[in-house]
């Protein structure tokens, strides 16, 4: 596949109102060509309302919504910069997947012979004579993905991309947005599956309330927003609580399981050596890093406490 001239989204002092409702509040980020970006926050937070501002289906109420530094209706091709998948759901039932990608193509000034290539490249390339209303929902999520590629763009946008996929299609999902965005293009896209944003996204910009809450690398997210501790086991829990307890550390235990201690800020060389000096013997010395959801909830609690 080709890519375009580098491409980006901005969206700039980014404002939608439905009445009362504030969808997005002021919002202003970027998103880069070349890494994967993940678009993340709970139910209402404005994800989709910001993803249809971008791609034209919603009128932002102040703000810019841009793609490649314009408007999308100024783009004489839109669909050869930007392909988006919002709900794969909205395909003609009776329609062949082969029909419907034909018919997006014409619509969009894209050569046929995309299609065969498209059904190809999502794995569809045996179904493209079936009606799209027999597809199962992954197959469904697949079609809307290749309908998001058909103009080959240098940009693209998915909502919630790996509903319906099973395991197989989750990775094979995974791999397509990462191989898109080394190939250079832009990669957005929104997931509530919070571990396959951890092992797909490069980047993160996390929203509440249609507020910008973070725009920042993946990595830096979670260890902003997280802690480390050790978990410990041991058959002789109050001689290590009273170790550990010389030796400085506030040590707590868990709740379901009497034998298990939790030590914040300390390392397992430490706490391996502290229980050595002691004698005593341990049946477990693990260090606990919180994940992308631990890092997401936290994040998110505490701006609902600040709100
Ligand atoms: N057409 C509309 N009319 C009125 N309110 C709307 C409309 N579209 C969205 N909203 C409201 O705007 C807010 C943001 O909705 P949006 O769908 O953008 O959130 P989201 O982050 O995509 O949520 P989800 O993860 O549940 O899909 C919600 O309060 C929603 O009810």
């Amino acid at each position: 596949m080709q890519t375009s001239t580098p491409a980006s989204l901005q969206a700039h002092a980014l404002v939608k109102r439905y009445g009362d409702i504030t969808a997005v509040d002021d919002l202003s980020f970027q998103v880069r060509s070349g890494v994967v970006t993940g678009f993340l926050g709970p139910n209402g937070a404005g994800k989709s309302t910001t993803l249809r501002m971008f791609l034209g289906l919603d009128k932002p109420t102040s703000g810019a919504a841009s793609v490649d530094g314009h408007r999308l209706a100024e783009l004489p091709h839109p669909m050869r910069v930007i392909g988006a998948m919002l709900d794969a759901r909205a395909v003609h039932p009776r329609r062949t997947a082969a029909d419907h990608l034909a018919a997006v193509a014409r619509a969009g000034g894209v050569p046929r012979s995309r299609v065969a290539e498209t059904l190809d490249l999502v794995g569809l390339a045996e179904d493209g004579g079936r009606p799209a209303g027999d597809f199962s929902l992954g197959m469904k999520q697949r079609l809307g993905i290749a309908t998001a590629l058909i103009g080959d763009p240098g940009i693209v946008i998915f909502d919630e991309p790996l509903n319906g996929l099973d395991p197989e299609g989750i990775r094979w999902a995974r791999s397509l947005m990462r191989d898109l965005a080394a190939e250079g293009r832009t990669v957005l896209f929104s997931s509530h599956l919070m571990g396959e944003m951890e092992l797909t996204a490069d980047h993160l910009i996390v929203i509440h309330h249609g507020k910008l809450l973070a725009d920042q690398p993946l990595k830096a997210f979670i260890t902003a927003h997280t802690s480390e501790h050790v978990r410990v086991r041991t058959p002789d829990r109050e001689g290590l609580l009273d170790a550990l307890s010389h030796a400085g550390f506030a040590t707590t235990s868990d709740a379901e399981s009497a034998d298990v201690l939790t030590v914040p800020d300390a390392t397992t060389d430490r706490v391996g050596h502290i229980a050595a000096a002691s004698a005593i013997e341990l049946s477990e010395l693990t260090l606990v890093r919180d994940s992308l959801e631990d890092a997401f909830l936290t994040m998110t609690a505490t701006d609902h406490k600040a709100a």
